[in-house]
């Protein structure tokens, strides 16, 4: 049986490791790719098939999202099977709302395949979710002819939009997210002029935007040098890859605690930039081994510290600044500023805490250096980031007295993680 978020307590105590863990595991389904591949089946025109999907609460509002834009999708989480069937939305003229609740992918994926519909489409989320940034999917769907309302903040959900958007020649920065750029990149072959996408500022997390590009032609549809020409998706038969940024947990684990953890399914051919979390590893002293389908990280030796740029691999840098605790010389990460604009300001979040630990962390603009120490017994606040949840929880697989609070926002990409966690032991 599977433990879910909901039956988490309020504050979870996590309980040290008495011996350097040796397991194999097997993450849940890639956050990503599902809802990559849930959007690509809801615009083809017939039925597709996703194995290994990820059930999540962000991959459950992508479900409810291309259901309300007129696909149909049946899941069946006990097989992690999704069946979609979708639908022209250049047809489709009712209104409709998607209620995208903490999920970054599903909103700024969701407003361009919104915005082919000439029906009137309302997108809103949590409180959370209206605190990050999206004018610059707002505005390159206003440039190439969509309406668009900002019903509350300029900038800001919730928003309203109506097509069809033409397509053509748009311009969108890169420098906030990578997801503006997927969105329309994945709503593309269905407008009428197709798209060709100029970057006004540098690509962070570019690894998403190859995965995006790697998602679409698996359901038929080519991108080059960021242009899509009209097209069609076909309905395809697609296995999601176990998902990277969870396992960078568990690898983190391995290097912390001087033992050795294999993940299943990620292997050299992995679509998941955060594979390369693996690296950072090696980096500071633990060994690595990837098979064709596996990865393995073996502590037991000194951990260094290391100077890093992440903006590739954002989502571990939580994972990277609870192990840097632990190496032998200060840990300095750079390249992410725009992780302040995710579930919370990461880079604030994580340093606080890790000094609530009595551990020396300090924030830059674009970043953070911790120093090594030993933490002392602390509550972690996790400012509902399933994140922070996360990787805070490393600190407790060595040091004793370590709580997490609100451990249930895990629910968002891994419902699963602590009984996953527990079984370390
Ligand atoms: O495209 C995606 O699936 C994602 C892109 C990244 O976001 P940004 O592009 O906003 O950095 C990442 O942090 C997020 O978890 C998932
Ligand atoms: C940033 C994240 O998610 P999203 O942007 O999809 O909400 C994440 O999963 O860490």
């Amino acid at each position: 049986m599977t433990t879910t978020a909901e039956r988490l307590p309020d504050v979870l105590p996590i309980t040290p490791l008495t011996a350097p863990p040796v397991a194999t595991m097997r993450p849940p389904g890639s956050k990503s790719i599902t809802n990559r591949a849930l959007l690509c089946a809801a615009l083809a025109s017939g039925t597709s098939t996703l194995h290994g999907a990820l059930f999540a609460d962000d991959t459950r509002a992508m479900m409810d999202a291309v259901t309300a834009l007129g696909a149909t999708v049946v899941p069946d989480q006990d097989s992690n099977t999704v069946t979609v069937t979708g639908t022209d939305p250049r047809g489709s003229t009712g209104a409709a709302t998607v209620d995208a609740r903490q999920s970054g992918t599903t909103s700024r994926f969701v407003l361009p395949a919104a915005a082919l519909r000439p029906g009137r489409t309302v997108v809103d989320g949590t409180a959370q979710l209206r605190a990050r940034p999206f004018g610059p999917v707002l505005q390159a769907l206003r440039d190439i002819g969509a309406a668009v309302e900002e019903l509350d903040h300029p900038g800001f959900l919730p928003a309203a939009v109506r097509g069809p958007a033409r397509g053509g020649p748009v311009r969108v920065p890169g420098h906030l997210s990578s997801q503006f750029l997927s969105g329309l990149l994945m709503a593309a072959p269905l407008m009428a002029d197709g798209l060709t996408v100029e970057l006004t500022s540098p690509l962070v997390s570019v690894p998403y935007v190859d995965m995006t590009i790697a998602v679409m032609a698996a359901f038929g549809v080519e991108v080059r040098d960021l242009t899509v020409p009209p097209g069609t998706y076909r309905p395809t038969e697609y296995v999601v890859e176990p998902d990277a940024s969870a396992a960078s947990y568990f690898l983190a684990a391995a290097a912390i605690t001087g033992g050795r953890v294999t993940v299943r399914g990620l292997g050299s051919a992995s679509l998941q930039g955060d594979v390369g979390f693996a690296d950072v590893l090696e980096r500071m002293g633990a060994r690595v081994d990837r098979g064709a389908d596996e990865l393995t990280v073996t502590g037991g030796g000194p951990l260094h510290g290391i100077d890093v740029d992440m903006a590739d691999i954002s989502d571990t840098a939580q994972t990277l600044a609870a192990v840097a605790v632990f190496a032998d010389a200060p840990t300095r990460v750079r390249g992410i500023g725009f992780i302040r604009g995710k579930e919370t300001d990461r880079i604030g979040a994580v340093v606080t805490e890790l000094r609530r630990a009595g551990i020396d962390a300090v924030e830059d603009d674009d970043g953070f250096t911790i120093r090594p120490g030993t933490p002392r017994p602390t509550r972690f606040a996790t400012y509902d980031d399933h994140r922070m949840a996360m990787s805070l929880s490393l600190v407790g697989l060595r040091v004793p007295g370590i709580e997490i609070a609100d451990p249930a926002c895990v629910g968002k990409t891994y419902p699963g993680f602590f009984t996953d966690l527990s079984r370390l032991s």
